[in-house]
């Protein structure tokens, strides 16, 4: 007979055989093994409080590698079948009911350890379904606050939103070292990633807000609707939760071409509407005319202006040249304009009494003017390069130092943290409202289309520069797309993290790189709207909140920027620094140094063997010379595949899944390749190709479709079909443990009649006849099976639906069936009786 593939991604995973072969009961053990090997908590620990465990594979790692005699508490909504060593319960973790339950298990003790890997259940637990994770997560901090021992430790799992952020920011406050990582055994697709945060620092007393949903997930409060990503990505329509805007409430909108034309905001326009119209209005519109007539307004224009909704890069670009050339023919103001008028009313105020030395002088003006104007392009171009920078590295694809922080410092010229550059009036609101990359594309169009703000910087007098802004600008859209994409789409992230990490190996994903990913800066926002009025020197930026206003911590910076700066990894980084201010102002990273000292109250020693085990104990992160070094860890330290099986001869075993790689290896193995051949090989047509220059969304495209096919053989794929075949009939542990049972039950019953029939031979009272009617007897009644006692039915009704395991009060062998099922036998069965009689 075939073998039945069963279906679900989790047959074909390692960790899946793994932990089938080991006796977990899920492959989630293995995210804890990893976390526990890159950490060392459980070794450490003595009691320890498992939230959300039911199956129980934590657990059960748990009480494999914690000392003997250790206090293992573990509770879930669902119902956990006992682990040796565990206490286990039933509970939702969000009741007060639980928090009692644990209290009672716990008695005086405090937990060194607290898990918590929940979920929101769907489907089963029904009045949790709506229970965020996020929220969840909240919970369980609550819970590890309240049972935590100071300098314990709290592992959760957190899914990568926009709640990630604060979720992170409230674990800061309340533990010394906050580090988030992904391990090996979580799919990469999958958005969960493990926070770890260590040292408890027990406050007497925690701001209620710490832990309270709304105040950590308060949702930014009339933010600028981000038009640009409308109109890139028209498509993927927000659900409006909270009802329409007032007076939004049409879902079609229609406006008219002219009013795109004179417009400041033709961006806004293009995210909003869905047609612009040539159709003349009933009190006539002189300007709708003339645009009409004009051959600018190509077809193609106006087939674009019928449906905004579907345009594409293209088009919007199409309608925005457009629109500068119309303006231009109406005489609309633009940049160029402006100064163009400036221009001629100097010269005229100066013709008169311009004498030869004054002309030079002028002159000399002219051309320093154009060399100032030529250095300021091309410092915007390179802003706007490190802001695409930016965007790519939120979304994993460099890391910071590719974007030349290191050089020119957190505060340095032009840095990502640089406060100097938005203290415009209206970039800051945007920035309190938005994010920061939707701030200058947005900010910087504006400034042109209105004249707001205007800086020499802004101003542009070409036709060309116009474009190459454009250009910029679309650049800097696509780039958003993509972020968003990104934050929708896990396994493109997932996929930007592999690309990212493909030379090395995957580590996981740093906080500072998580919090770079995320788009959230709805924390500070709320707390701003607030604090209108918070004229203090220190605040004139209006960026830097607190959550309880302690603003000073944050040493000038956003939380985003504080928290950046708080990792670990800035340590000691300040006196290196030099001081751009010339001492003026406090480097940043002396803030971070300071606030982190406070926060960590642990003793240089402590920490000293803490960083070891994370770091080679080479690393000099604010080391005594004052360099800022950061070496990679030696590969012993981090590899996570140690632990994985060995072959007899010591070799990793080495899993050939795929029918490529199948092929390589048949090959190799058969002789027909060389790995000389198979190196050489791996140069291919797009090896070196310079992708310099190109822009983003062309590198995306080609990579998406430009691939080198590899080959594989019939024989590669069929023998990869037959492992697979091969894992899928394995039995589990349990039913080969059960296999074993059977048969050493079946030896020791045939050893125990070899016995008797050794004594029957032996008894010399009964006759040869009698020996052998007793033996053939004895070996009848072995031979003969015991009549298995069909399964009684049980329906699980009420609470006792979805229940896994035994029902309460049933004995013998149960199979648990719907409440149908049991009616229909049961007619079956009369309905047979009634035909017999
Ligand atoms: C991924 S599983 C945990 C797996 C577990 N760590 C293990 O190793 O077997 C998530 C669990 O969270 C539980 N859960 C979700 N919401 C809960 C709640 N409010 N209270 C208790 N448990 C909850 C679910 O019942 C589910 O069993």
């Amino acid at each position: 007979m075939a073998i039945q593939k069963k279906h679900g991604k989790g047959r074909l995973d390692k960790w899946y055989k793994l932990a089938k072969e080991k006796g977990y009961r899920a492959r989630a053990a293995f995210k804890l093994v990893q976390l526990n090997k890159k950490y060392g908590f459980l070794e450490k620990s003595k009691v320890l409080l498992d939230l959300c465990a039911a199956p129980g594979s934590w657990s059960q790692v748990a009480a494999e590698v914690m000392p003997v005699g250790s206090l293992i508490v573990g509770v879930d909504l669902s119902p956990i079948k006992p682990i040796p060593r565990v206490i286990t319960f039933q509970s939702d973790i969000t009741t007060d009911k639980c928090r009692a339950t644990i209290r009672q298990h716990l008695k005086t003790w405090k937990a060194d350890t607290v898990l918590h890997d929940g979920a929101p259940n769907v489907g089963t637990a029904w009045a949790q379904d709506s229970f965020n994770q996020a929220e969840l997560v909240l919970q369980s901090l609550k819970l590890a606050t309240e049972f935590l021992i100071e300098g314990g430790t709290f592992v959760t799992k957190v899914f990568r939103s926009k709640d990630y952020n604060p979720l992170l920011w409230v674990f800061n406050q309340l533990f010394n070292k906050v580090e988030a990582t992904k391990p090996p055994s979580s799919r990469n697709v999958s958005a969960e990633i493990f926070v770890v945060c260590r040292g408890f620092k027990a406050p007497k007393r925690i701001d209620p807000r710490f832990l309270d949903p709304k105040s950590v997930f308060a949702e930014l409060q009339g933010a600028t609707p981000n038009n640009e990503a409308k109109v890139y990505n028209p498509e993927t329509k927000k659900r409006k939760r909270e009802g329409y805007e007032e007076g939004d409430y049409l879902q079609y909108k229609e406006t008219t071409a002219s009013e795109f034309i004179q417009t400041a905001d033709p961006i806004a326009i293009l995210g909003s509407y869905n047609k612009l119209s040539f159709k003349q209005p009933p009190n006539g519109d002189v300007a709708l005319a003339a645009l009409d007539k004009l051959p600018e307004t190509t077809q193609e224009i106006r087939t674009c202006c019928d449906d905004l909704k579907v345009l594409g890069r293209r088009d919007f670009k199409l309608l925005l040249k457009w629109r500068l050339k119309v303006r231009e023919i109406f005489g609309l103001s633009t940049k160029k304009d402006a100064k163009k008028e400036e221009e001629a009313a100097e010269e005229v105020a100066e013709v008169e009494s311009m004498d030869d030395e004054l002309k030079t002088q002028e002159e000399l003006q002219a051309m320093k003017d154009r060399e100032d104007s030529k250095k300021k392009r091309a410092k915007r171009r390179e802003n706007e390069r490190k802001q695409r920078e930016i965007v790519r590295m939120q979304m994993n694809m460099i890391s910071p130092m590719d974007i030349g922080m290191e050089e020119a410092g957190p505060m340095g010229e032009g840095a990502m943290f640089s406060l100097k550059k938005i203290d415009q009036a209206n970039a800051l609101k945007r920035l309190a409202q938005g994010r920061m990359s939707v701030l200058s594309a947005s900010d910087q169009k504006k400034d042109r289309d209105s004249g707001i703000g205007s800086s020499p910087e802004s101003g542009d007098d070409s036709d060309d520069s116009d474009l190459d802004r454009l250009e910029g600008e679309l650049d800097a859209m696509y780039s958003q797309y993509q972020e968003r994409k990104a934050e929708a789409d896990a396994k493109y992230r997932a996929k930007k993290a592999r690309e990212e990490h493909e030379d090395d190996e995957w580590e996981g994903l740093s906080v500072s790189e998580q919090s770079q990913q995320s788009d959230s800066s709805d924390w500070d926002e709320e707390e701003g709207d607030s604090d209108d009025d918070d004229d203090d020197g220190s605040h004139a930026n209006g960026l830097i909140r607190d959550l309880d206003g302690a603003e000073a911590n944050q040493g000038g910076l956003s939380r985003k920027a504080a928290a950046f700066f708080n990792q670990d990894i800035f340590k000691g980084i300040a006196d290196s620094l030099p001081n751009p201010t010339g001492g003026n102002a406090e480097p940043v990273a002396t803030k971070a140094k300071e606030s982190s000292k406070e926060v960590n109250g642990q003793s240089g020693k402590e920490k000293k063997s803490e960083d070891q085990t994370m770091w080679d104990s080479d690393s000099e992160v604010g080391g005594g010379n004052g360099q800022f070094e950061v070496v990679k860890r030696p590969k012993e330290d981090d590899d996570w595949e140690k632990h994985l099986e060995k072959t007899a001869d010591g070799k990793p075993d080495i899993d050939i899944i795929t029918a490529e790689a199948m092929t390589l290896a048949h090959q190799l193995a058969t002789g027909q390749m060389t790995t000389h051949d198979a190196i050489d090989d791996a140069f291919n047509k797009r090896t070196l190709r310079d992708r310099d220059g190109l822009p983003d969304w062309f590198i995306d495209d080609e990579t998406k479709h430009d691939k080198p096919q590899k080959p594989t053989t019939k024989a590669a794929a069929k023998a990869i079909q037959e492992k697979m075949r091969a894992y899928n009939a394995r039995p589990i542990k349990k039913v080969r443990e059960a296999k074993a049972r059977k048969k050493f039950k079946a030896a020791q019953r045939l050893e125990k009649l070899k016995k008797k029939s050794d004594a029957l031979a032996n008894d010399e009272g009964m006759t040869e006849k009698e020996k052998a009617d007793t033996i053939s007897r004895l070996l009848s009644k072995a031979a003969k099976k015991k009549p298995s006692q069909p399964a009684k039915l049980v329906v699980a009704r009420g609470v006792h639906r979805g229940v896994k395991g035994r029902p309460q009060g049933v004995k013998g062998r149960y199979r648990i069936v719907d409440p149908r099922m049991k009616k229909e036998l049961r007619a079956q069965k009369r309905i047979a009786q009634r035909k017999k009689r």
